[in-house]
């Protein structure tokens, strides 16, 4: 059994294989890429040999591009028979991504804090197997983008080297703000929900792990997919 793994997030589309129990990250594509050519996406999909296809995007018209041309596939959504309840206002909007992570959790508890570091850094809180909601605020890239974006003076900045406080140039700063902000608040946060053992992912999940105590677990999507998949 082959199962094709798809992760649609605002920055960029991970697809997984999952066969003989191992996950195996196929390739990513920047999301922006997949909307303009949807049909070479379509194709490259079509290229792989797969069983099921499973899908948590947060993405309007990728999750229609999917439904479309593969009519098979399982759409993540609250929707859906899932291995957790949701507690939530409004379930039916509610992020496939935030759904899938939240089922990838069981595998290592009941309850547990999820940290999702993408476009934008999300920390959600799972009880007793319950997706009880949780917090969302703009991700490490998209604040450098915006500063950016949003003055005449601020260059866009990468975290590629170390990070220190306080900065001494503008783009020390910077970095230096933003890294404080997303590690802050992400502790902030923790801190006004219940101790539970901490899952970090996401693209920035790897920096944020260097600061925030916690297991990363990098394929956390793919893995809740999965789950809901079976
Ligand atoms: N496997 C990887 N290959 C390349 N870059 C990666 C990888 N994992 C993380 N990154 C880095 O992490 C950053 C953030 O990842 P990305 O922008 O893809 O976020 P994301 O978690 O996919 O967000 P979203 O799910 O919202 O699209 C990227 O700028 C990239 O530098
Ligand atoms: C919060 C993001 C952008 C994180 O990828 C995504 O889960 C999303 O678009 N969610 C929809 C809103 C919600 O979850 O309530």
């Amino acid at each position: 059994m082959r199962s094709l793994l798809i992760d649609a997030g605002n920055t960029s589309v991970k697809v997984a294989l999952f066969e003989d129990g191992t996950l195996q990250p196929l390739f990513r594509i920047p999301t922006i890429r997949v909307l303009e050519h949807p049909a070479d996406f379509v194709k490259k999909l079509r290229d792989i040999t797969f069983n099921k296809l499973g899908v948590a995007s947060v993405v309007k018209e990728i999750t229609h591009l999917i439904e479309e041309n593969f009519p098979g596939a399982l759409i993540v959504s609250a929707n859906l028979k899932l291995p957790i309840k949701i507690d939530y206002r409004t379930p039916e909007l509610l992020g496939a991504d935030r759904i899938a992570a939240a089922c990838g959790g069981l595998e290592f508890a009941d309850s547990f804090i999820v940290v999702s570091c993408g476009t934008a850094t999300v920390v959600d809180l799972v009880e007793e197997k319950t997706f009880k909601g949780g917090v969302i605020f703009p991700g490490v890239e998209t604040m450098a983008q915006l500063l950016n974006l949003k003055t005449s003076q601020l260059p866009k900045v990468n975290f590629e080297g170390e990070v220190k406080i306080p900065g001494r140039s503008t783009e020390e700063c910077i970095q230096a703000g933003i890294l404080a902000s997303t590690i802050g608040g992400i502790k902030e946060t923790i801190r006004n929900l219940p101790q539970h053992p901490l899952l970090i992912t996401g693209g920035w999940g790897e920096l944020v792990s260097r600061h925030v105590k916690g297991t990363y677990v990098p394929e956390l999507v793919f893995k809740g997919i999965l789950k809901i998949l079976k």
